[in-house]
């Protein structure tokens, strides 16, 4: 059994079994689904767990509670890793209350078919457990409509609560099961930081004004832990995983760049490695490359929302772009990430396509600073076209060095 706070105790589970979250995102380290439960003169289970693992989860309820009966459910969000044991819980507990807003319960007809037992709340409403309150804060598009957060206050004396907590479903939450330890303080988190941007620019990125929003309606309230739907209850760590979704959600960035490529035979490549040395010559510190066929995109994507500049290189290949770049252009299209720069080259060996594809991506869905001039080889680096990647990569550091975009 794992505990919080006097009256609140973690019941999530971890999965190290799936390869992709949601198909797409691969787990090196797994993930955990967390559940919490408030254990006042009334019980609150906030959130689910995905329903594959509704034994062990089931489990860790009893642990905690035993024959006491559960009040409440609260589910801040309905994507089926959090809501997937809603309908089994209802089975254990048959007379439990569901806490959402009207957009929750919509779905939850629409998943589940549960129509009763409901109890819909609005912004700022509440509900008393005993000694705690619960406060619900709407914030639609982080990263569902029905998104909301729950705020656990305490109910003290003089009208000021000593101590909050904030179930923040999916926001602050990163990939990575926890191996023993739940709360920051208890653990190392050095693994969880680069995950949990990766989670966000990913899953999260495309809605950086909903989470500013939200984090507008938290602005000046006090809390003692955030309790995201995946990875460690934030304690120390508040001010930090806040910051980073502050700027994350802002589109900010470091000075760095990001050079991916696709290649068949090493030309591209050949090219992408004259363009990093450039930029590096010129000062840039932060340069990550990337085979687009080789790393996962999920990783690429993170990077660039770490790093203003990027720069990428693909081959024509049957009279378009190579496809994998395709791929990862229409994913970073899809984030509408703004604040970059972005530089280009290709190759070809008869007909050139693939530098005014990725034009075209530029252009027409992007948005990013276009930099530098675009660079076109034909078949292998030449001492012209060698000189030509040496002024791009110059010319994205020198944009990168002057800061405003
Ligand atoms: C299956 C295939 C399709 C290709 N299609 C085109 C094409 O439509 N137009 C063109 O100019 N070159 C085409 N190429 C040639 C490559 O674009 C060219 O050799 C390029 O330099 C390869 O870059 P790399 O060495 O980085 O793999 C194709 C090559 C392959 C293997």
């Amino acid at each position: 059994m794992q505990q919080i706070t006097d009256k609140v105790f973690y019941a999530g589970v971890n999965d190290r079994n799936k390869n992709l979250f949601e198909g797409l995102w691969p787990l090196p380290n797994g993930v955990s689904y967390n559940s919490y439960l408030i254990v006042d003169d009334k019980v609150c289970l906030v959130d689910t767990v995905e329903v594959d693992f509704f034994m062990a989860y089931i489990k860790n309820i009893q642990e905690v509670l035993g024959d006491r009966r559960i009040d409440y459910l609260v589910v801040n969000h309905m994507e089926p890793d959090h809501s997937g044991a809603i309908e089994l819980i209802r089975k254990y507990y048959p007379e439990i209350q569901i806490v959402g807003n009207k957009k929750t319960f919509d779905m939850m007809r629409g998943f589940y078919g549960i129509e009763e037992n409901r109890v819909e709340v609005k912004n700022g409403d509440t509900i008393s457990l005993g000694e705690h309150t619960m406060r619900f804060v709407m914030t639609p598009m982080v990263h569902w409509p029905e998104t909301m957060m729950t705020l656990l206050e305490n109910t003290a004396e003089n009208g000021q609560p000593t101590e909050r907590i904030l179930f923040s479903g999916d926001a602050f939450g990163c990939f990575g099961a926890l191996n023993g330890g739940l709360v920051d303080s208890q653990i190392n988190c050095s693994e969880f930081w680069l995950e949990m941007v990766r989670y966000y620019s990913n899953i999260v990125g495309k809605y950086g004004t909903p989470v500013q929003n939200a984090l507008k309606k938290l602005a000046g309230v006090h809390l003692d832990y955030i309790c995201s739907t995946h990875g460690p209850v934030w304690h120390e760590n508040i001010a930090r995983v806040t910051d980073m979704y502050d700027r994350m959600s802002r589109y900010e960035t470091e000075e760095g760049l990001v050079i991916c490529y696709g290649t068949m035979y090493g030309n591209t490549e050949r090219a992408a490695e004259v363009i990093a040395r450039a930029a590096s010559e010129a000062g840039i510190k932060n340069i990550v490359m990337y085979n687009v066929s080789k790393t996962h995109h999920s990783y690429i994507i993170r990077d660039v929302f770490r790093y203003r500049g990027l720069i990428v290189g693909a081959p024509t290949y049957n009279t378009g772009l190579y496809h994998e770049m395709d791929v990862l252009l229409d994913e970073l299209s899809n984030r509408d990430i703004k604040n970059h720069c972005l530089g280009w080259f290709g190759s070809y060996a008869w007909a050139s396509k693939a530098v005014a594809r990725i034009e075209e991506w530029n252009t027409n869905h992007l948005h990013f600073e276009p930099t530098g001039t675009p660079v076109e080889i034909k078949q292998s680096l030449d001492a012209d076209t060698t000189a030509q990647c040496v002024a791009l990569g110059k010319a994205m550091a020198e944009r990168l060095k002057k800061q405003t975009l």
